[in-house]
């Protein structure tokens, strides 16, 4: 199987986890996507879905899937996005689309996060896959000083303007051994929107596809 077949089988299975007459939190990337398309094939038993960037909420609507604002929504059972990296603990780093921020609130509002993911991206320890960090753009250089005295080695991503207006680091070489503490500390630094740790709400529900099937890891 391809990636991308095992990223579409991750997403399938979690259109299992739709509350019927709901509104659906729903996130941004190529698995996301897949998730996204086979909303579709339900769109006459959700009531609609809330967006995490941009992007998704052209695809959704793309499907004739209402769109709500987050603010007008009081209840969201489900949330169903992709992540860059998980660990064991569903902990994830996520942003490699740039839409971290928008993803880590509507997850928040989120009654349960499914995270549909291929095996590549199940990980013993986060890190490897550079942090992302959403900055206010002024703040660029000292947020960087900052996040280099942290340990990190923080890249620009030249080019990339967030949904929300703003910048993003990619911070390389972190050792990232207490992803909960490490996510609050970046989270402190004046200038950061927020980082793309998901520690302190990671996943609830893992669906990882490997060619032997879609395999489901429950938070502890
Ligand atoms: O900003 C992007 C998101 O966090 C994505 O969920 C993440 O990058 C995974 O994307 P993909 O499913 O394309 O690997």
């Amino acid at each position: 199987m391809t990636q991308d077949e095992l990223k579409q089988a991750a997403a399938e299975a979690a259109l299992a986890f739709v509350v019927e007459d709901s509104i659906v939190g729903v996130g941004t990337g190529s698995t996301a996507n897949y998730f996204i398309d086979g909303l579709g094939r339900m769109k006459d038993r959700i009531r609609g879905a809330v967006a995490s960037s941009d992007a998704s909420a052209q695809r959704l609507a793309g499907h004739g899937i209402a769109l709500f604002d987050l603010n007008d929504v009081t209840e969201l059972p489900v949330y169903v996005d992709g992540a860059d990296e998980i660990d064991g603990s569903l902990a994830m780093i996520k942003g490699g689309g740039a839409a971290l921020t928008r993803e880590k609130i509507v997850a928040a509002v989120a009654g349960r996060f499914v995270c549909i993911c291929d095996a590549s991206k199940r990980v013993a320890t986060l890190g490897r896959f550079p942090l992302p960090v959403e900055v206010i753009p002024m703040a660029r250089a000292q947020v960087a000083r900052a996040l280099t005295a942290l340990g990190g080695r923080p890249v620009w991503r030249e080019g990339v303007v967030t949904d929300n207006g703003n910048l993003i680091l990619d911070v390389h070489d972190l050792s990232i051994t207490d992803p909960v503490g490490l996510e609050s500390e970046i989270n402190q630094i004046v200038g950061v929107v927020t980082n793309g740790l998901f520690a302190r709400r990671g996943a609830d529900t893992l669906l990882l596809a490997a060619p032997g099937g879609v395999q489901r890891i429950d938070a502890a």
